[in-house]
């Protein structure tokens, strides 16, 4: 299998690709592509690593190499926050980055699956949605917002206020990618929470990438926990690819849901999405967050559409 990574020089990129080089199964390809000139030098790099994995490097001029005949197309190209912008203030920049790389992977990788980790991701997937519609090669069980971060964030805090192993759950997170629209389901895992520890759990959860925004005070956003997020959700979906099923909360085009786009627990196979499972019940204060931020997200499916289609 080949997997390609957009974005490949970047603070996500390239701890991505080291724990793609050393986790991918013997015999797959991994390509980089960025326009930051040093891409070939960050391939050279981790060419060095003993495994059985080939390892590729892409500049700005050969997009098409990189993408051609890819499986999986990883998308971390982009620019990140700084303190004081939301991820929605990313759309101008981002939103065209978003749709010419998948417009070339239409042309050159049209059965690829693709994994979007660009902010806004609320936005960016419909766009690469509308993008792969209009060439003619749109499927629906191949588009993924990476909203694995989500996932992890919470079991790491949930794990560190009861004193559990982080490594034992795994919460689902269910709605978008940025602040109200994160919603996860702690009702839903077994454990029991005051409702004061919900209140401040959930937040937590919702404004964890803002946290590290803030603490890295101008120097970008979640970056190393990003890549491990990347990876993890990459290598699941490479092992579904190749026959293993496994259930993962990850942002796809659903059907019978309050929005086109919406964050559930997805089982994955060699289709990519083979089946989109119900949310499961909620807490009735899950359901108002749910509610309350249906609107935004909304909004942020409508922007990213109209935009690729002007
Ligand atoms: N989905 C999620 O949970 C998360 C998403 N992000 C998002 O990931 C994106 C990347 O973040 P970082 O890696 O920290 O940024 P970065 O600035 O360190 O790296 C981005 C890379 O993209 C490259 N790039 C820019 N335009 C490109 C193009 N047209 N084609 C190929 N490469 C291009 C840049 O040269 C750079 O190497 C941001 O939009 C950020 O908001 C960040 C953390 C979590
Ligand atoms: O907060 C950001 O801008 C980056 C991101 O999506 C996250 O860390 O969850």
């Amino acid at each position: 299998m080949k997997v390609s990574v957009l974005g490949a020089a970047g603070g996500i990129g390239q701890p991505l690709a080291l724990l793609l080089k050393n986790a991918m199964p013997a015999g797959s390809e991994l390509a980089l592509y960025d326009v930051n000139p040093m891409v070939p030098g960050v391939a050279a790099d981790l060419s060095h690593i003993p495994t059985p994995v080939k390892v590729t490097g892409h500049g700005a001029d050969q997009l098409e190499a990189a993408m051609a005949d890819s499986d999986i197309v990883i998308i971390p190209a982009g620019v990140p926050r700084k303190p004081g912008m939301s991820r929605d203030d990313l759309f101008n920049v981002n939103a065209g980055i978003v749709k010419s790389l998948v417009e070339t992977g239409a042309k050159v990788c049209p059965n690829a699956c693709y994994g979007i980790i660009t902010n806004p991701v609320n936005s960016t997937v419909p766009i690469a949605a509308e993008v792969l519609k209009k060439a003619g090669v749109y499927d629906k069980r191949k588009l993924f917002g990476i909203t694995t971060l989500d996932v992890i964030r919470s079991n790491t805090f949930v794990a560190e206020l009861k004193g559990l192993d982080p490594t034992s759950l795994d919460i689902p997170v269910i709605g978008g990618h940025s602040g109200n629209t994160i919603l996860p389901l702690l009702s839903q895992i077994g454990i029991e929470f005051t409702q004061e520890e919900i209140e401040s759990l959930t937040p937590r959860i919702q404004n964890a990438g803002t946290e590290v925004v803030e603490a890295k005070a101008g120097g970008g956003s979640a970056t190393l926990s990003m890549a491990d997020a990347g990876a993890r959700f990459a290598l699941v979906l490479l092992d579904a690819l190749n026959g293993k099923e496994s259930v993962i909360c990850t942002y796809v085009e659903v059907e019978n849901q309050p929005t086109r786009f919406l964050s559930l627990p997805v089982r994955l196979g060699k289709n990519g999405v083979e089946e989109i499972l119900p949310a499961g019940t909620l807490s009735a204060y899950e359901q108002k967050l749910f509610d309350e931020m249906l609107p935004t997200l909304e909004g942020n499916i409508a922007k990213g559409v109209e935009f690729a289609n002007s």
